[in-house]
């Protein structure tokens, strides 16, 4: 495996790459997203060693959107168990990540926690089983990256809030065939703000070592979930964590990742550790265009995949 302290030069050549590709659009369905420079570009390894090689924007944080949902999905794994498992699938979808037509044909039930359906149910689980469900995700994510003063955009939080007519669509949806508990509005209140946290690519590249690492974070020693758990998040994203494009993703890089909206994407490379990448341009399946080659080319560069 390549040793970290040679990793800087060949990062720096990635992302000189990466700034090459032109093809992609800010998102700007949710307006307060469409303001961010398209030209910010960050690309982070951290490997099970402890160290933390970055080049590009890799000190700003972003707005991390969908990546959020591997968060959620812990807390609501940790709480639920195996019971989860009747309220959402484990398959991939095949549709854009926000996607209502199956969630009818399917009475209710998402096809798994990695698109938007899913991630309101596993909302709907947070803010059902916690006194403050927002407050038990922050603290996680702050202990998971080492860093006291992750926070949450409140505009980005406002502006999703106010143009989420198609999220709201789902969750009434879901709440029509009984598989939502809570108050809607509340569960979607949970999921706008999840959606609005910043991290750096350092952070979530910290942030997810343990997926890296059996479940145990490679810096404290603690173990964040059963090895089982860490195995089957990284199985649903190599399976469902780039939407439609998880297939193409799994046929050309060969890691478990997670993209969102905000243009970040992080890889999972077990026994290695993982990759995190930011540039806010996303191609038409909502996945950043510069993230992705970087990433792809980081992959094939090393030999990374799990296959
Ligand atoms: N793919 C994403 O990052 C989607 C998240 C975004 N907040 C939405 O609900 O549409």
């Amino acid at each position: 495996m390549h040793a970290p302290e040679n990793l800087k030069p060949l990062l720096q050549e990635i992302l000189q790459q990466a700034l090459t590709v032109n093809d992609g659009k800010v998102a700007d369905y949710i307006p307060a997203l469409a303001e961010v420079k398209a030209d910010y570009c960050a690309l982070t390894v951290a490997t099970l060693d402890g160290s933390v090689t970055s080049v590009g924007d890799s000190q700003v944080a972003f707005s991390i959107q969908s990546i959020s949902k591997i968060f959620g999905l812990m807390l609501a794994m940790e709480r639920m168990g195996e019971s989860l498992w009747e309220r959402v699938q484990m398959e991939p979808s095949g549709q854009p990540f926000n996607s209502i037509v199956q969630l009818e044909w399917e009475k209710g039930i998402p096809r798994n926690p990695m698109i938007n359906a899913g991630a309101i149910l596993v909302s709907d689980v947070l803010v059902s089983h916690f006194s403050a469900s927002k407050s038990a995700l922050l603290s996680m994510v702050r202990s998971l990256c080492h860093r006291e003063n992750v926070g949450v955009d409140s505009r980005v939080h406002e502006s999703e809030r106010e143009h989420g007519a198609r999220n709201s669509a789902l969750a009434y949806l879901m709440k029509s065939f009984g598989n939502i508990e809570a108050d809607v509005e509340e569960v979607l209140d949970h999921y706008f703000w999840q959606c609005a946290l910043t991290m750096t690519t350092e952070d979530l590249a910290r942030s997810l070592a343990f997926l890296a690492n059996r479940g145990k974070c490679p810096l404290s020693g603690k173990q964040i979930t059963t090895h089982r758990d860490a195995q089957r998040i990284n199985a649903l994203m190599s399976t469902s964590g780039m939407y439609d494009q998880s297939g193409q993703f799994a046929f050309t890089v060969g890691l478990p990742a997670k993209s969102g909206v905000g243009g970040g994407i992080v890889a999972i490379v077990p026994d290695y550790g993982v990759i995190a990448a930011w540039s806010p341009p996303l191609n038409s399946f909502g996945n950043s265009a510069r993230s992705m080659a970087m990433i792809r080319n980081l992959a094939n560069r090393l030999g990374l995949s799990v296959y």
